[in-house]
Formats: structure tokens, C-alpha cells, sequence
């Protein structure tokens, strides 16, 4: 098969393996770069392992502290006519290259929602990991959660509370700056994008570690979380996804008293934003995403997804110095730190009124926006020939729920 993008609004429905393969190399490449890790976790478990946030999390602690990985997605692998997902892709890359270095990786491809996909992965950590999880990641981003016990679908809104809020945003299909109306949602959408995109999920995962016995004692728990700028809280921190969000910071709370006797460190990790598939679907976010990142980069403080990771890794989880990590008031951990700085906001803001659609290419990392959105996908890399065949059924180790 020949394998071109095929992109549908904010969503390309293609995927090359070969450039998802060489992604995961470059993300290991860079961690194995960024310097020795301190003691770090041996055991983890990623909850939405295949992409972004997820993705960059299992890469450091395998690559960067050899730890044994056991990875959960929803992804699809090829059909007769379709490539497979970029999710499905990574996570074969991810399971070739850790084998490759002498690392434990045990996937699971099913709904991280369902009692049955947890049941699945207590009986791998039981049968096969030698041990107690000692980190879980909850890096899920999803639109819609089917209820564990009714099986009812329940829909996250991307809405504003209140009032309609229009703002700038970017028409990526047309390259051209529009102006984006954003609902208020009822009090219904809001209940539902917290249940979908809430904590309850992620101590329904905790509570079911360790009622199995497979939560090691002092084990670390973090889901990721934004909070963003002025600019963006009108759609997100103000919105239903900072609705949801707040949840996450309530259920860290909830997390740390209830297992405080088992001496669990259940934090909220504030990400900056960076580009992956669920931030591109945000209105208004690409095309804050392109200033900032022009911002950041000519300060030389780009960070992407690799990258944070790597900095949560070694300043915060596992400090050379053994320390615990510092928080902000709410006890989250602030890895948007430089994003929010002074300087770099007083930019943005300066610069987002005089934005338009004939000088988004000169005056914003809108380039850069665009090529890092194709790369998800694996695509838009000079070392990969587009126009060559390539087998899109690629196999690996993944166990199905
Ligand atoms: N992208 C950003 O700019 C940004 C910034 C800060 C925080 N975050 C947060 O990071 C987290 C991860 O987001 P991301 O941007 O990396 O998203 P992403 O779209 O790259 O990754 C989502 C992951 O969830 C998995 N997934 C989705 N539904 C699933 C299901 N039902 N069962 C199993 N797996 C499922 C996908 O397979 C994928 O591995 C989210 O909580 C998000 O809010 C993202």
C-alpha cells in the first residue's frame, strides 16, 4: 500500500507505519539523550499509552529507567483497504524497539473504561510483571466513556459555561483564521464531560490495583491536566473540560487520604499544551498553540511531548536528590511553568488581536503547527519515501479486551 495523508477536519484518517517507527526512535533518542535518571520506577502502567501524553510517558520510563511497561489504548490496526492507526502503529514500534533493548512490554488494545480491560491487565501484572505496579499513568483523551456497569454511553461536550464565547481560532483544512462560537452547555453536558473526562475513571483503576494486590506500597499515580491562559479559559479552564478537570484535582485529593495508609502519591500534572491528536480538535487551542510555540521557541524554551515528559520525570517523580516533588497550592505538579511565564503571556497576548488569516504563516509557528500535526501521524518526515509501498499490517505482542 501507498500511504498518504488523508486529512478530515481535525482528524487524519491515514497513518504511516514507517514514520510512527521512526517517531518512537526519535522520542527514545531523546530521552536516552536528556542525561542518567535517578532511581525511577520499575513496574508501570500506562492508561492511554499510544499517542501524546501516554506515548511519551511509557518511552521514559522504559528507555529512561528501564522500567517494565504494560501499556493500555484503543487503537485500530489495519483493515483490506485502511491503514492502521498511528496509536496502533507506535505501540508495535514501541514493542519492537523495548524487546530490542531487553525490556518487559505487554500491551492491551480495549476500552480502558470497562471492568474487563482492568481485570485484563491485574491478571498480566500477576501473571507475567514479577512484581507490583509502582507508577500508573492516566493519560486517557476521549470524547465518550461507556459506563462499567450499565454500558450506557455518556458524551463529553466541548462547551462554555455560561455565555457563547467567540474567539479566533484556525480553520486548518482552509489556513485561515476564523472567528469560532463555542455554545454554553446545559447542566447535563457539563455532568457528562466530567463523567467522561473526570477522576471517577481513574480510582475506579486505583481502587482495582489495589484490592488485587498489584499497587506496589509508596506507588505514585498521575493523570494529566491543562489549565492554559487567559486566552484559552473561556473554552477550556472556564469551560466543561475544566469542569472535568477540577474533578481530576478533587479525585487526587480523594486519592491521597483514602490510600494514605498504603503511601500512595497521587498527583495532578499540569501539561503545557503541545500538539497531539485530542488538543487539535480544541477550537481556538491550534491556533494558540502556533503563537506560543513561536513565543517559546525564540526564547528558547520550546518544549514538546517528549520533552516535558522527560522534565517530569527528573525534576519532579524522580529527583536526583530524592526530594519529593514541589507542587503548587492545589498540590498539582506545574510543568506548564514556562508556557505561563510572564514574558511569554504578555507575548501571546500582544500578539493574538493582530492575527489574521494573510499573516498567520509570518506571525505565528502556524508551519510548525502544521508539520508537528502530520508527524502524528507519521507523516511529513524527510527520512521516510512516501511514495514507496509499504506493508500496513503490522503484528505485534498486544493482548485484545
Ligand atoms: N495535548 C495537550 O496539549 C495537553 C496538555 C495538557 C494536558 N493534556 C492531557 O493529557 C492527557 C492525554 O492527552 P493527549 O493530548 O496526549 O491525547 P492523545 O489523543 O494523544 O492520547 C489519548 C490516548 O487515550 C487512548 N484512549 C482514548 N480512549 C480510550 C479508551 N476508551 N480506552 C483506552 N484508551 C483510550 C488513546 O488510545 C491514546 O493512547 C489528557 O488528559 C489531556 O487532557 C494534554
Amino acid at each position: 500500500m501507498i500511504i498518504h495523508p488523508k486529512v478530515r477536519g481535525f482528524i487524519c484518517v491515514t497513518a504511516h507505519p514507517t514514520g510512527c517507527e521512526k517517531n518512537v526512535q526519535e522520542q527514545i533518542d531523546i530521552t536516552k539523550a536528556s542525561g542518567a535518571f535517578a532511581s525511577g520506577p520499575k513496574r508501570v502502567l500506562v492508561i492511554g499509552a499510544s499517542t501524546g501524553y501516554g506515548l511519551a510517558s511509557r518511552i521514559t520510563a522504559a528507555f529512561g529507567h528501564g522500567a517494565a511497561t504494560l501499556g493500555v489504548f484503543l487503537e485500530k490496526p489495519s483493515s483490506e483497504s485502511k491503514p492502521g492507526t498511528a496509536g496502533w502503529y507506535n505501540s508495535a514500534a514501541f514493542d519492537k524497539l523495548a524487546k530490542q533493548a531487553g525490556l518487559y512490554s505487554r500491551s492491551i488494545n480495549g476500552d480502558a473504561f470497562s471492568h474487563e480491560t482492568r481485570q485484563r491487565a491485574i491478571e498480566l501484572i500477576k501473571n507475567e510483571m514479577g512484581g507490583p505496579i509502582d507508577l500508573v499513568i492516566y493519560s486517557l483523551a476521549s470524547p465518550v466513556r461507556k459506563m462499567p456497569d450499565s454500558g450506557e454511553l455518556v458524551r463529553s461536550a466541548l462547551k462554555t459555561m455560561g455565555n457563547t464565547f467567540t474567539a479566533s481560532s484556525v480553520d486548518t483544512n482552509r489556513d485561515a483564521v476564523v472567528q469560532a462560537t463555542v455554545e454554553p452547555a446545559t447542566e447535563q453536558e457539563i455532568k457528562d464531560t466530567v463523567t467522561v473526562m473526570g477522576g471517577e475513571d481513574w480510582a475506579l483503576w486505583i481502587d482495582a490495583l489495589s484490592k488485587a494486590g498489584v499497587l506496589a506500597k509508596n506507588a505514585t499515580t498521575i493523570a494529566y491536566s491543562y489549565v492554559g491562559t487567559e486566552i484559552t479559559w473561556p473554552i477550556y479552564w472556564h469551560g466543561t473540560l475544566g469542569q472535568a478537570k477540577q474533578h481530576l484535582d478533587n479525585t487526587a485529593r480523594e486519592l491521597r487520604t483514602h490510600y494514605a495508609a498504603e503511601g500512595l502519591h497521587a498527583y495532578v500534572g499540569v501539561m503545557k499544551s503541545v500538539v497531539t491528536q485530542a488538543s487539535s480538535a480544541i477550537p481556538v487551542i491550534p491556533l494558540y498553540v502556533s503563537m506560543v510555540f513561536r513565543i517559546m521557541k525564540e526564547k528558547g524554551i520550546h518544549e514538546g511531548t517528549i520533552e516535558q515528559i522527560n522534565r517530569l520525570f527528573h525534576q519532579f517523580l524522580y529527583r536526583q536528590d530524592g526530594k519529593t516533588p514541589e507542587t503548587d497550592s492545589e498540590g498539582r505538579l506545574r510543568l506548564d511553568d514556562w508556557e505561563l511565564r510572564d514574558d511569554v503571556q504578555q507575548a501571546c497576548k500582544a500578539l493574538w488581536p493582530t492575527v489574521n488569516t494573510e499573516n498567520l504563516w509570518q506571525n505565528t509557528d502556524y508551519a510548525g503547527y502544521k508539520h508537528e500535526f502530520l508527524r502524528l501521524f507519521g507523516f511529513d518526515r524527510k527520512d521516510v519515501d512516501y511514495n514507496a509501498e509499504v506493508n500496513p499490517d503490522v503484528r505485534f505482542d498486544v493482548v485484545e479486551s
